[in-house]
């Protein structure tokens, strides 16, 4: 028998990556319990059998989705699920009352013929998807508590949109000028064996893909033209480098003000972020390494002018799985809750 204080939550995905990283981080929250393990071909397993490093810590066996067992038991859902799926579970979900957390892309975008363009993907959900926020806390802290649903952001535009935030909100760039120029570990691309990302493949080399059509680039528009108040687009381009978790987002835009300096900048994003205990904004002459965010929930941001092109450069970085995933979504679960931001969720690395 659990503690009946606590609250019941099912992870539906548990077997991926994300949902690994929802088990580290919930089992170590004071106030939930996990109840439901979900997945698709790992079903029937014992979730050991998956992750046997655990063995200690997990007795779950993992179980088939079945929306009615998961939403009689939970009272909060998280998703962990490939693009395209989340859409059918969360609106019977939420009208069953659960709370729910979707990490994949469904429920990122207020307009839909954007989603359905880049995800290929016809959507009959239209007034769940109204109810959803965007699960980025530093900007929608208080529509994040208001909500059943939360879209949480994909892990290159959590990097991205915390990198340009301040600049687009106070006007302080031309936004066409911004590029966004980012590379990712490989545990961004899941769980699920692909050719390239075998060591072979992925070891010793750098690359990019995606060039000018990789779909996290509209999910970065939609959140700057909202910051900007006016349509922006931006030039993303996401590189796979041999490492397994990390983030480093290195933005480039044009001052509008040449006259700034970098102290300057660095005073405007440490009041931007002030009330945001994840984002740590570097002193000068400091540059952020994946490695200080890894195993934790925080966003490094580094930032330098170079007066001779008047660009800012912005550097961020973070965990993919963490502020980019799974500590995201706990954190957005703590604003749902009202519990203190920052409950079960790390803020120091391994590093060095
Ligand atoms: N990895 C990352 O850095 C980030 C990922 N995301 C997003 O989060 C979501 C989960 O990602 P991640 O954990 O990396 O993915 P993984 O590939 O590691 O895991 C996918 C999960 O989905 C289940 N699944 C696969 N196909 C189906 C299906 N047809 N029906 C039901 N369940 C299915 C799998 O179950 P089983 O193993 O039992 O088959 C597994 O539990 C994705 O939408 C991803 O885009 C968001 C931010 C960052
Ligand atoms: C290295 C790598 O493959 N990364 C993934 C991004 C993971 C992610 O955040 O994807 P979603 O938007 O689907 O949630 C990719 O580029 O497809």
């Amino acid at each position: 028998m659990g503690n009946p204080k606590r609250v019941p939550v099912g992870i539906v995905g548990a077997s991926g990556y994300g949902g690994v990283q929802l088990i580290r981080l919930l089992m170590e929250h004071p106030e939930v319990e996990i109840v439901y393990l979900g997945g698709d071909s790992s079903a029937g397993k014992p979730y050991t059998d998956l992750y046997p490093h655990l063995f200690h810590k997990v007795s779950l066996n993992v179980e088939p989705i079945d929306i009615d067992v998961i939403a009689s038991r939970c009272e909060v859902v998280f998703l962990g699920l490939p693009n395209g799926i989340a859409c059918d579970l969360a609106p019977i979900l939420v009208e069953k009352g659960c709370k729910v957390l979707d990490l994949s892309a469904d429920y990122r975008f207020k307009d839909l013929e954007t989603y359905t363009t880049w995800y290929k993907k016809d959507r009959t959900d239209q007034k769940t998807a109204q109810k959803a926020v965007y699960g980025l806390p530093e900007l929608y802290r208080e529509e994040i508590k208001a909500s059943p649903l939360i879209g949480c952001p994909g892990c290159y535009p959590t990097a991205s949109i915390l990198a340009l935030s301040p600049l687009l909100k106070q006007g302080l760039i031309v936004p066409e000028t911004a590029i966004i120029d980012a590379k990712s570990g490989t545990s961004g691309g899941g769980r699920q064996a692909k050719v390239n990302m075998l060591l072979a493949e992925a070891d010793n080399s750098l690359g990019a893909y995606g060039v000018a059509k990789h779909r996290h680039t509209p999910e970065i528009e939609q959140i700057c033209s909202d910051l900007a108040g006016h349509e922006v687009r931006v030039q993303f381009t996401p590189h796979l480098i041999p490492m397994v978790r990390g983030i480093l987002a290195t933005v480039y835009a044009t001052l509008r003000d040449p006259g700034l300096v970098r102290e300057d900048l660095i005073t405007i994003y440490g009041a931007f972020y002030r009330s945001s205990s994840f984002v740590k904004i570097l002193p000068t002459g400091v540059y952020p390494q994946t490695k200080w965010a890894c195993g934790t929930n925080l966003c490094y941001i580094g930032i330098e002018v170079d007066p001779r092109t008047d660009r800012i450069i912005v550097m961020s970085a973070i965990d993919n799985l963490i502020k980019g995933q799974a500590g995201q979504a706990v954190q957005c679960l703590n604003l749902m809750m009202g519990w203190d931001e920052a409950l079960g969720l790390p803020q120091m690395s391994f590093y060095p």
